[in-house]
């Protein structure tokens, strides 16, 4: 379980980008951000995915606060949370699996990043997220013949394949067409469902928020306005956050 508590961003020149956010995470949830522009969605999962720094509130994981603890907490707290950009990157001439194998790099010694050579362990592992993330058929495929969705896709596989039981997606659906966009809602719902993985993700279409997510947070200027679950917003709650 994690909580957030008083959760406060400010710029240097006393803008206040995020106030006081109280919320609880618990395991295995898909929780949608919804907000206008502005409302800080991405301020928001960067701090969560220790990406900026807080300006002041507690981040209790099983209880103890994270940004207080000692490196060695903190660094095994990170390797749990992975963070999706919004247009990841990809080696374009590298097929998906490649790709998905390159999320490991970081854990591989240098000789086998050299020889380029690869465990059974980790080809298996990729193979795995690939398919949890139904891109199995595409695994051979280039990164660059893939659609938007698929890439998406490939990034989630390559931000989870090293251990990551965390996801915090900023805006995972934008710019893909309304049925990827609901096939990739669908599958992030499903590993959470299935695989126990936690999602945190910025939306800005409220519908599909409604559609797939377990809970929705809404952001207000800064503030959680909004934390439902289970059930659509009311059209009062939506007007109250544009
Ligand atoms: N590093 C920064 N420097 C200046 N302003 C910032 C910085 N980070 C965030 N902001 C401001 O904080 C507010 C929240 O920004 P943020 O990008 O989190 O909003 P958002 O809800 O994700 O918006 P969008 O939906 O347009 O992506 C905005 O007013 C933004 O201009």
């Amino acid at each position: 379980m994690i909580t957030i508590r008083g959760l406060t961003l400010k710029l240097p020149e006393g803008k206040t980008v995020l106030d006081r956010i109280d919320a609880h995470l618990p395991q295995g949830r898909f929780v949608a951000v919804v907000g206008a522009s502005g409302s800080g969605k991405s301020a928001f999962l960067r701090c969560l995915a220790m990406k900026d720094r807080w300006t002041s509130g507690e981040y209790l994981v099983d209880g103890e606060d994270i940004l207080k603890a000692g490196a060695l907490t903190r660094l095994k707290f990170r390797r749990k949370i992975s963070y999706l950009e919004q247009r990841p990157i990809l080696y374009e001439k590298k097929s998906a699996l490649k790709n998905v194998l390159i999320g490991n790099v970081e854990q591989t010694p240098l000789w086998r990043r050299i020889t380029g050579m690869v465990r059974n362990d980790d080809y298996m592992g990729a193979m795995d997220m690939l398919e949890q993330v139904g891109l199995l058929e595409h695994a051979h495929r280039q990164a660059e013949k893939l659609s938007g969705g698929e890439r998406q896709r490939v990034a989630i596989a390559r931000s989870l394949v090293h251990g990551a039981r965390l996801l915090f997606a900023d805006e995972p659906v934008s710019g893909l067409d309304p049925h990827s966009a609901e096939a990739m809602m669908a599958t992030m719902k499903k590993l959470c469902a299935d695989h126990g993985t936690t999602i945190v993700a910025a939306l800005h279409r409220i519908e599909l928020a409604e559609k797939f997510a377990d809970e929705i947070w809404g952001l207000k200027d800064g503030r959680l306005a909004i934390q439902v679950s289970g059930r659509r917003l009311t059209a009062v709650e939506r007007n109250g956050l544009s």
